[in-house]
């Protein structure tokens, strides 16, 4: 069974249908991919998983348990975390200090101390682990904010174009960091429009385009199919 089974979601914003009876599913152990051109729906598919926006129909289900009417907050409780397109990091606040925060709100906040240095270590953030986040590069506070997800030992990790603006070493080292995640059983899916990232670390890739999905499978099918080359990879 599936650790995220998404069916029949629609969500409208006044006439435009974002998201028209999309379906989607995760498992554990395994990397989705969720791709698309700009507007297509990812990041509203993103706000109804994690319970930021409610759908005007449709179900969430989240280790077979329905979650569709329980906001984020509980979600994060069964094990989801989410990382946002724009960084949300507390400016101020060191590295260390944006992850202890999350730490101090999950299951291990009473060794949370344990956990950041853990988190550090695990995404090689121990040279800038004092530095304020609002100094960082955009492909450091990204990491950071993968790392601040990593905080709360989620099951299902939804990233948001965790590696915009990041370099290719950094892309490199990213891709890596995934799979071990994945491998560990993590559900992982991925919103990203490096396509080179997508296509080597994706076990399959879910394509979205206005609100509808296209195309599911593996990246090797995925790129090769002419419904998604003509409406995203052709252009990618
Ligand atoms: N709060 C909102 N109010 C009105 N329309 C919205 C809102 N949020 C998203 N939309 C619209 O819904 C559609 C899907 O947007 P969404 O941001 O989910 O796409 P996306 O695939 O994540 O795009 P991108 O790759 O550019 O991030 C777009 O047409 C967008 O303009």
């Amino acid at each position: 069974m599936a650790l995220l089974e998404v069916s029949g979601v629609t969500v409208a914003f006044g006439g435009n249908r974002a998201l028209d009876d999309v379906g989607m599913s995760a498992e554990q152990g395994r990397i989705t991919g969720l791709i698309g051109p700009n507007g297509a729906g990812k990041s509203t598919l993103f706000d109804v998983v994690s319970g930021l926006r409610r759908p005007s129909s449709g179900r969430v289900r989240l280790g077979g348990r329905e979650v569709t009417r329980l906001g984020p907050a509980r979600r994060s409780r069964h094990g989801l975390a989410r990382t946002f397109q724009r960084l949300e990091l507390f400016g101020r606040l060191s590295v260390r200090d944006n992850l202890l925060v999350a730490a101090e709100l999950g299951p291990e906040r009473r060794q949370a101390e344990r956990c950041v240095a853990r988190i550090i270590d695990q995404l090689g953030l121990a040279e800038v682990s004092d530095s304020p986040a609002d100094t960082l590069p955009t492909g450091v506070g990204r990491l950071v904010e993968v790392g601040r997800a990593l905080a709360v030992r989620p099951t299902l990790l939804l990233l948001d174009e965790p590696a915009a603006g990041q370099d290719g070493d950094e892309t490199e080292r990213f891709a890596t960091l995934l799979r071990s995640l994945a491998d560990d059983g993590m559900a992982v899916v991925l919103v990203e429009h490096d396509m080179g990232l997508v296509m080597s670390v994706c076990d399959e890739v879910h394509v979205l385009d206005l609100g509808k999905v296209i195309a599911v499978g593996p990246p090797e099918v995925i790129r090769n199919d002419e419904t998604v080359l003509a409406a995203y990879l052709g252009d990618a």
